[in-house]
């Protein structure tokens, strides 16, 4: 299935389509479910989703919140009220803002009592440590690893989850979830979904905004011969549908064929 590119001139918009589409994945998963199951990033996803399911009452008052299973596509072996924590992140743009009495999601968080070291850095880690939170964290995913939705952001570099590029990790096949002890971008220690994950889900959605991004999303969908990471996501096979969900100046001068959700 190629992937369809959703474009939209203002940010409101791009996190407004978001949205709706998340709700639609919602409402499509729990006809067959009692969950909905779904992957976040870090980046600025925060903020959309915030724009998206919280500001935006109409679209948020469509999210079955209680029904969620929350994981994340990466991690950073920080604290959970780190500022570079992507559980972080989520909790303080969508989860402290959820109106109250409203039943939260279910969260899978990494297990913060096996941390070592600081800020996510080197001095005092114990990489064994690290490697059982990335084992326990691939012990909670859903049945068969099969998620309904997985929400991407994409780096300047191309890069994904915390999978970058020509990095050993995009060929792991046998954990579903990788430590990552060498991030280039900080902080380096890491766990990531790898991609016999990401080729699971029933669909992946890629957000990115800004004219930063054209040099990379041009590679992505016009260099035949790219293998970032997020150029082999495209790529993925397995039935899964792909989607981005960007603003113009991210495909300024790409040229894809865009379209509006
Ligand atoms: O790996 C990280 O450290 C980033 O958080 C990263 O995964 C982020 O999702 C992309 O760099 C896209 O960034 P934006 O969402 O800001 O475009």
């Amino acid at each position: 299935m190629a992937p369809k590119v959703f474009a939209y001139s203002d940010s409101e918009s791009v996190a407004n389509s978001v949205g709706k589409y998340v709700v639609d994945l919602q409402n499509k998963a729990l006809k067959g479910s009692s969950s909905f199951k779904i992957a976040l990033s870090g980046g600025s996803l925060g903020k959309v989703l915030k724009k998206a399911l919280i500001d935006n009452k109409e679209i948020g008052s469509n999210v079955q919140w209680e029904k969620w299973e929350v994981y994340f596509s990466d991690e950073r072996m920080v604290p959970l009220n780190h500022p570079d924590s992507n559980y972080g992140l989520f909790n303080e743009m969508v989860l402290s803002n959820l109106p109250s009495g409203i039943a939260k999601p279910k969260v899978h968080t990494i297990n913060e009592s096996l941390l070592t070291g600081k800020d996510g850095q080197f001095e005092g880690s114990d990489v064994t440590k690290d490697k059982e939170i990335a084992k326990e964290y691939e012990k909670s995913l859903p049945d068969g690893h099969k998620f309904d939705l997985i929400l991407l952001g994409c780096g300047p570099d191309g890069h994904t989850c915390s999978l970058f590029p020509e990095h050993k990790l995009l060929n792991e096949r046998s954990e579903l979830i990788s430590y990552i002890p060498d991030s280039p971008k900080p902080p380096p220690r890491r766990i990531t979904f790898t991609f016999p994950v990401l080729e699971n889900s029933t669909a992946i959605a890629f957000v990115a905004e800004g004219a930063g991004k054209a040099p990379v999303l041009a590679q992505i969908f016009k260099d035949s011969t790219s293998k970032l990471p997020s150029k082999l996501v495209n790529e993925i096979s397995s039935g899964t549908e792909i989607s981005w969900f960007v603003d113009d100046n991210a495909v300024k001068g790409v040229d894809v064929g865009t379209s509006k959700y």
